[in-house]
């Protein structure tokens, strides 16, 4: 490959500076610091620094009261040189165009790391999906399904649930699809439910990856999960199931939120009992109502939670939540990103400079496309795994990735986001120049 460092950027030079960046700001200036350090040719880069396309669609729907209204929903498609375009649909009111091209950098990013034959997309609708009936988001998403079917399909660009959608919503969209085609099409879609050809463990195997490379960090750094307290921020589909998974093993779970607060709790909180986003949505806030007095547990706000003095934080809700404004204050020794780019580009540099260990996104949560792509391979063979052979398979292809990045960390004195990066951009690197750079 072409030996062309890129020196810093005016993009990464700005970035010190800004408290909140957009998802785009940051997955470039992540990029750009990377291709600094690393062989890869700068056309490589300047390719996947841009998304592909970006497809936008205006999504009209009948209200419950026979008005209607009228969303924008995108669809980023940034790479595909090693596969498919393949990432989640969020249903969310921040939901922006940039915002998607940023996430779908990082599902390119993701799926290489976990050497997974995909390429990255994101995409989603301008909603709050909590104002929709049941009614209106299945016209919404089959609308959304027939507005984007010329661009998705089982062997071009597979979406898969992500803030705000669910097993349902995968499953109207696959039926629009399928309707369509004239023939039912299980591929065109993943994380639907196990009856109509998803996978068991695909809901919960993100929150299951965030506590596979939590224990391994755990491990890795010396802290016994018998002996460890977690914080996590959001109780949904990643949040909840690390918690609950996290405590099983041994872990102490001190604090959890949802979008209204959270409660905190030092002597650990029974998480098995509080019900997640998809089973009752803010049931965290309101399971902090029902105490009775004289129990331990207090309320904290989202950002109080992002401070607490324990030994792993996981942040598995929104993005941009830690940030240079915040970096100086988090005392958790660990940062297991849960959510999709949690951490400015500027607070990554402070916490890097202040010691704490910061297991990106781009592996942590990786187990939600890992048993995306089982799923699509059941599909292909029209055969259904075990629950046991998807968690057992998923462990595997976790460890296997959290080694390949511990090889650059012990190697290079990187840190582990440096790592993931240079992982992926080698095999992604490389699959371009193989294939001629542009495919
Ligand atoms: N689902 C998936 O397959 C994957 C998701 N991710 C990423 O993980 C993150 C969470 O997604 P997921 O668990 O699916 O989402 P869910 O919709 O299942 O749950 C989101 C959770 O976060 C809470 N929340 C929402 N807004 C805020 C906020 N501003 N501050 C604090 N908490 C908030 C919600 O609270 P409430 O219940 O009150 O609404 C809910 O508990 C996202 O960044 C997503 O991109 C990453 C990989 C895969
Ligand atoms: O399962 C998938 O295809 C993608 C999930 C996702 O959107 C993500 O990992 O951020």
């Amino acid at each position: 490959m072409a030996s062309q460092h890129r020196s810093t950027t005016t993009r990464e030079a700005t970035a010190a500076s800004a408290a909140s960046e957009t998802a785009l700001e940051t997955a470039r200036r992540q990029l750009d610091r990377v291709a600094a350090q690393l062989d890869i040719d700068d056309a490589v880069i300047e390719r996947l620094s841009h998304p592909r396309a970006v497809h936008e669609v205006t999504v009209p729907l009948e209200r419950d009261d026979g008005s209607v209204e009228v969303f924008t929903g995108y669809r980023a498609q940034h790479d595909s040189v090693r596969g498919p375009y393949k990432g989640g649909l969020r249903y969310h009111p921040d939901v922006t165009r940039d915002e998607c091209v940023g996430l779908s950098m990082w599902m390119t990013w993701k799926c290489a790391v976990m050497d997974l034959p995909f390429g990255g997309a994101k995409g989603g609708i301008v909603v709050d999906p909590k104002s929709l009936s049941d009614g209106e988001t299945e016209r919404l998403t089959r609308r959304f399904a027939q507005e984007i079917r010329d661009v998705i399909g089982p062997n071009t660009d597979i979406p898969a649930p992500d803030m705000g959608t669910d097993p349902q919503a995968m499953a109207w969209l696959m039926d629009a699809y399928s309707m369509q085609e004239g023939e039912t099409i299980p591929g065109v879609v993943t994380g639907k439910p196990p009856v109509i050809g998803g996978s068991y463990g695909r809901e919960e195997a993100p929150g299951r990856s965030v506590a596979i490379v939590t224990r391994e960090s755990c491990d890795y750094y010396d802290y016994p999960l018998a002996e460890t307290t977690v914080a996590v921020q959001g109780f949904g589909s990643v949040g909840a199931n690390a918690a609950r998974l996290l405590e099983e093993w041994g872990a102490t779970i001190v604090a959890v939120s949802d979008v209204n607060g959270g409660v905190y709790d030092p002597d650990g909180i029974d998480v098995s009992a509080i019900p997640s986003h998809d089973e009752e949505p803010e049931a965290v806030t309101r399971f902090a109502t029902d105490l009775d007095e004289g129990d331990d547990v207090s309320r904290i706000s989202n950002s109080d939670l992002l401070e607490l003095d324990v030994d792993v934080l996981v942040p598995a809700a929104v993005g941009n939540v830690i940030t240079a404004d915040n970096a100086d204050a988090i005392a958790a020794d660990i940062v297991v990103e849960g959510a999709n780019g949690p951490t400015t580009f500027a607070a990554d540099t402070i916490l890097e400079e202040r010691g704490v260990h910061v297991i990106p996104d781009i592996l942590a949560n990786a187990g939600g496309v890992t048993v995306s792509y089982f799923e699509w391979l059941q599909d292909i063979n029209r055969r259904q795994w075990s629950l046991e052979r998807v968690n057992e398979e998923l462990d595997a292809e976790m460890k296997t990735a959290w080694n390949a990045l511990k090889n650059h960390v012990e190697r290079r004195d990187v840190t582990w986001r440096d790592a993931a990066y240079a992982v992926a951009l080698d095999r992604i690197g490389d699959s371009h120049e193989m294939r001629g750079l542009w495919p």
